[in-house]
């Protein structure tokens, strides 16, 4: 085990407020994570990320060792050096973007085979060569290789995944060895089975890890089924370790997973619906494409700190989403991660006074107000 401290500041129910000390910086918690997945988060400049109040940043190993390469990366200096970004860096081990992003995979005891779905070249992928990837990039937090499958799917087929990846995470320990300062995390598996949630949790905390991340969910289900499968989880794993979601998700699914003992959040939403022209406010969901913003010379939140929501007025906004203008998408990405850190600070602040179920149920009514 690494020597990462935790430090736990306040609990309120099962919702924990704190931070992971690293020595590249620390992570607030409960802490959303922008995805950075090929060495930028999309449309920001990595000082901007910082600015929005974003602790750390996840890297996935799929896209960066098929480009630019992690040996390449390592020989100039590593990711942090790469990308300009100094403060910690957590990142994927690669499987599960295999299975949603390649084509032409073979997967076995041993790793999974597959096709890079840029150039269409072999590569393959182990738990040895993943923890490498990651080492050669210089993750401060390091993510074990598991395989993740979608739901709904068959009993036995979730209880063989599983139990490849409790295989995978003895393997993944035993390669990663213990880098000073450096955290590795296990990854949960077992689908929508409560029995094989606890065995998984319960098996990976006998190896013992630095973290344990909440897998195999945020892939087809619905949300009681991933809330469920929280509550069933997270008893079983050390109060005094960080818990961290893979792949969630909206602001509704932070504060209901904050309140079930979730730490950690990564999720492309973000990002992802800046580029496609929505915006994530107190109000709720905007789309900035649908003509009812053409000539509403209000912005976003005029009660806003962040000068994207509140410098430019929803005409303009629509006007360069209509337009497929390059700043659309920059402010629109500059909106909405600065809503989710504000979410999350706002979580901390509350979890810290003891009123988090109150302030999860103002958010929440702020949202289904909607516009005013
Ligand atoms: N190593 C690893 N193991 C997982 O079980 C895993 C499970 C995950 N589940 C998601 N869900 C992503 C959902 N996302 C929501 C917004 C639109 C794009 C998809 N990402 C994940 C990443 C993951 N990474």
């Amino acid at each position: 085990m690494s020597e990462i401290p935790f430090r736990i500041a306040a609990t309120d129910g099962a919702a924990r407020t704190g931070a992971l000390v690293f020595p590249r910086g620390e992570i607030r918690t409960p802490a959303f994570m922008p995805v950075g997945t090929a060495a930028t988060v999309k449309a920001m400049y990595a000082g901007q990320v910082r600015e929005t109040g974003a602790d750390v940043v996840l890297g996935n190993v799929y896209h960066l060792m098929l480009r630019p390469g992690a040996e390449r990366v390592a020989e100039l200096g590593g990711l942090h050096r790469f990308m300009n970004w100094p403060h910690p860096i957590l990142t994927d081990s690669g499987g599960f973007q295999v299975m949603s992003l390649s084509s032409l995979r073979k997967l076995d005891k041993d790793g999974v085979t597959f096709k890079s779905h840029i150039d269409g070249s072999t590569h393959r992928l182990t738990p040895e060569r993943s923890v490498e990837i990651q080492r050669l990039l210089g993750a401060d937090v390091t993510m074990q290789f598991d395989e993740c499958v979608r739901l709904p799917a068959p009993p036995a087929e979730v209880e063989r995944a599983m139990r490849l990846s409790l295989a995978w995470a003895e393997r993944s320990k035993a390669a990663f060895g213990t880098p000073q300062g450096r955290a590795l995390f296990g990854i949960v598996q077992g689908g929508d089975a409560p029995d094989l949630r606890k065995a998984s949790a319960r098996a990976l905390v006998d190896i013992g890890f630095d973290g344990y991340a909440i897998g195999g969910l945020a892939v087809g289900e619905p949300q009681h089924v991933m809330l469920a499968m929280l509550e069933e989880t997270t008893p079983e794993l050390p109060a005094g370790r960080p818990r961290y979601l893979m792949g969630v998700g909206s602001p509704d699914d932070l504060l209901k997973s904050v309140a079930r003992g979730v730490d950690m959040f990564d999720c492309v939403m973000p990002t992802r619906a800046g580029r496609h022209g929505q915006a994530f406010t107190r109000f709720g969901k905007l789309n900035l494409k649908n003509a009812r913003h053409a000539d509403d010379p209000r912005p976003l939140d005029p009660e806003s700190p962040c000068p994207a929501a509140r410098d430019y007025s929803r005409a303009y906004l629509h006007h360069l989403v209509k337009s497929g203008e390059i700043l659309g998408m920059m402010l629109l990405t500059w909106a909405n991660l600065d809503y989710y850190q504000r979410l999350m600070e706002g979580a901390r602040a509350a979890i810290a006074a003891g009123r988090f179920a109150d302030y999860a149920a103002e958010t929440t009514a702020g949202w289904e107000a909607g516009d005013r």
